[in-house]
C-alpha cells in the first residue's frame, strides 16, 4: 500500500470517490466469511449469507381477493345460481358442484371449477340463498392466481442482502424460521483526546464531554456490528501503540480524533510505524484528515474528531466498508438531486456535506455548518452534496442525501 501524505506536510487531497474506491477493494481483501444460523426475529440489520430460495407457491392455491361469490363464469346465464358450499381463509373446500356459486372470504382458496370471484357488493342475495350477479363479469377477476407472487424453485433474495423487517416478513412469508446470516463484524470503538470526558461527570478547565463514543456505538449496533467500546485514548504515542497493540482480535479499529496535524495527533504515526497508512487527507468537508490504514494486521479507519467529520465520513465513507465487509455489493447511499435553496458563492476545493432539510422542495442548509457543530445533523433530514470547484445560486441542481437511509 503507498503511504499518502505526511503528517506535519500539505499533500495533495484524495477525491472522495478514490478514496471509497480503496476502502472498498480493501473491504473485499478481508470479507467476512463466517456465518451463523439465527432465528428469523433475530437477523434485523444484519446480512444474509446464503441465497433464499422458495421452497412454495405464493399464493399455493388460487385464492380470493374478495368476500363475495365464486362462480364459473359459464354458468351465468343471468338467472340467480344457488350457494352450495361456504369458504372461510383456513379452509380447503370441495369442487364447485356445476351450476351452482360458493359463498367465499377474502383469502380463502377459490373452488377448483371457479373462475371468478365477484364482490358481495355487486350480488344480491334473493330469499333461499340463491343470488343474482348486477354487474358485467370477467374470467380471473378477483382471483389471485397460484403462484402469482413466487413460484417453488424461484430465487427471492441473493446473499448480500441486507435484512429488515420487508425482508425478514418476506423470509417468514416462505416458511422460513431461521436464515444464515454473516457472522457479525467485530468494530472497537475508541475516541482519542486528553480533553474528553465521559456523560454523568464534572468537567474540569479545558474539558468537554464525549460525544462520538455514543454516536458510533449506537450507529455500529444498527447496522449489525458487534461492538468492543475501547473507551478515551490519551493523546501520547506510546499509550496509542500500547492500545492499538491490544485490539488485535477484532476487524476494525475505529477511532476519532487525533489525526490531523497537530502535536497531540498520533493516530497517523502509529500506523506508519507498526502498519501503513492508506489513506490520508480526503477532498471532504467536513472530515479532511480521515485516516486508513492498518496497524500490524488490524484495519483502521481514523476518523477526524469534530462531531460533524465524525458524522460525515462515518456515513460515507465508514459504513460502506463495514457493509461491504460482510458482502453487501450495493453499498452507496441514497442521492437525489433537488433545487438549492441558497447561494453559494465561493467554490471550495473540497467537496462539502451540508447538513440540511427539504423545505418545499429545496435544500436548505443549517446556518452554521461548523465541524464542531453536531446539532446541525439534528436538526437536518440530510446531507446536501456540493461539488469541488463549484458555486451556485438558489435554484441551482444538488445532491440530497436522506440521513435516515444512512442511520440503518
Ligand atoms: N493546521 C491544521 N490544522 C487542522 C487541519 C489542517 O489541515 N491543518 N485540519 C482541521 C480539520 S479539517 C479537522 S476535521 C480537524 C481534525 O482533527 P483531529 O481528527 O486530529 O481531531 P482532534 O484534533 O483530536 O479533535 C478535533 C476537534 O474535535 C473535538 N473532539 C475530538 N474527539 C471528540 C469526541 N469524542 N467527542 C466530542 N468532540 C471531540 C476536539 O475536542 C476538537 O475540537 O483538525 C483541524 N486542524
Ligand atoms: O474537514 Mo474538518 O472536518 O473541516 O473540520
Ligand atoms: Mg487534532
Amino acid at each position: 500500500m503507498n503511504p499518502v501524505g505526511k503528517p506535519g506536510k500539505t499533500g495533495s487531497l484524495m477525491p472522495v470517490e478514490t478514496a471509497l474506491a480503496r476502502l472498498l477493494e480493501m473491504a473485499d481483501a478481508s470479507r467476512i466469511v463466517e456465518r451463523e444460523r439465527l432465528p428469523l426475529a433475530k437477523v434485523q440489520g444484519r446480512v444474509l449469507a446464503e441465497d433464499l430460495v422458495a421452497t412454495l407457491d405464493l399464493p399455493p392455491w388460487p385464492n380470493s381477493a374478495m368476500d363475495g361469490y365464486a362462480l364459473a363464469l359459464a354458468d351465468w346465464k343471468g338467472e340467480p345460481l344457488p350457494v352450495s358450499q361456504k369458504v372461510f381463509a383456513g379452509q380447503f373446500p370441495e369442487p364447485l358442484q356445476p351450476g351452482t356459486c360458493a359463498r367465499i372470504f377474502t383469502g380463502a382458496p377459490v373452488p377448483q371449477g371457479a373462475d371468478c370471484v365477484e364482490m358481495q357488493e355487486n350480488a344480491e342475495v334473493q330469499g333461499d340463498e340463491r343470488v343474482r350477479f348486477i354487474e358485467p363479469m370477467k374470467a380471473g377477476q378477483n382471483i389471485r392466481p397460484q403462484g402469482q407472487e413466487t413460484t417453488k424453485g424461484e430465487l427471492i433474495l441473493t446473499a448480500g442482502t441486507r435484512l429488515g423487517p420487508i425482508e425478514q416478513g418476506l423470509a417468514a412469508s416462505l416458511g422460513r424460521a431461521e436464515l444464515d446470516v454473516v457472522r457479525k463484524v467485530r468494530v472497537a470503538v475508541l475516541s482519542t483526546g486528553d480533553e474528553l470526558v465521559e456523560p454523568g461527570q464534572d468537567l474540569g478547565p479545558g474539558q468537554i464531554y464525549n460525544s462520538n463514543r455514543v454516536l458510533l456505538c449506537s450507529w455500529l449496533q444498527r447496522l449489525g456490528c458487534e461492538v468492543i467500546d475501547a473507551g478515551i485514548l490519551p493523546d501520547d504515542l506510546p499509550t496509542t501503540r500500547e492500545r492499538l497493540g491490544q485490539l488485535q482480535d477484532v476487524d476494525l479499529i475505529l477511532s476519532t480524533g487525533g489525526v490531523s496535524v497537530g502535536e497531540a495527533d498520533f493516530l497517523g504515526i502509529a500506523l506508519r510505524e507498526e502498519g501503513d497508512l492508506a489513506l490520508w487527507k480526503l477532498a471532504i468537508k467536513p472530515g479532511k484528515p480521515l485516516t486508513f490504514g492498518h496497524f500490524r494486521n488490524v484495519p483502521v479507519i481514523g476518523l477526524p474528531g469534530n462531531p460533524a467529520s465524525t458524522l460525515v465520513t462515518f456515513a460515507l465513507l465508514a459504513r460502506p466498508y463495514l457493509l461491504r465487509r460482510q458482502g453487501v455489493q450495493d453499498v452507496e447511499p441514497l442521492k437525489f438531486p433537488v433545487p438549492a435553496g441558497f447561494d453559494w458563492p465561493v467554490a471550495g476545493n473540497r467537496r462539502e456535506y451540508l447538513r440540511g432539510r427539504l423545505e418545499q422542495g429545496r435544500a436548505t442548509v443549517y446556518r452554521n455548518q461548523s465541524s464542531g457543530v453536531l446539532r446541525s445533523a439534528a436538526w437536518a433530514d440530510g446531507l446536501v452534496e456540493v461539488l469541488e470547484g463549484r458555486t451556485l445560486t438558489n435554484g441551482d441542481e444538488v445532491s440530497f442525501i436522506p440521513l435516515s437511509d444512512l442511520l440503518g
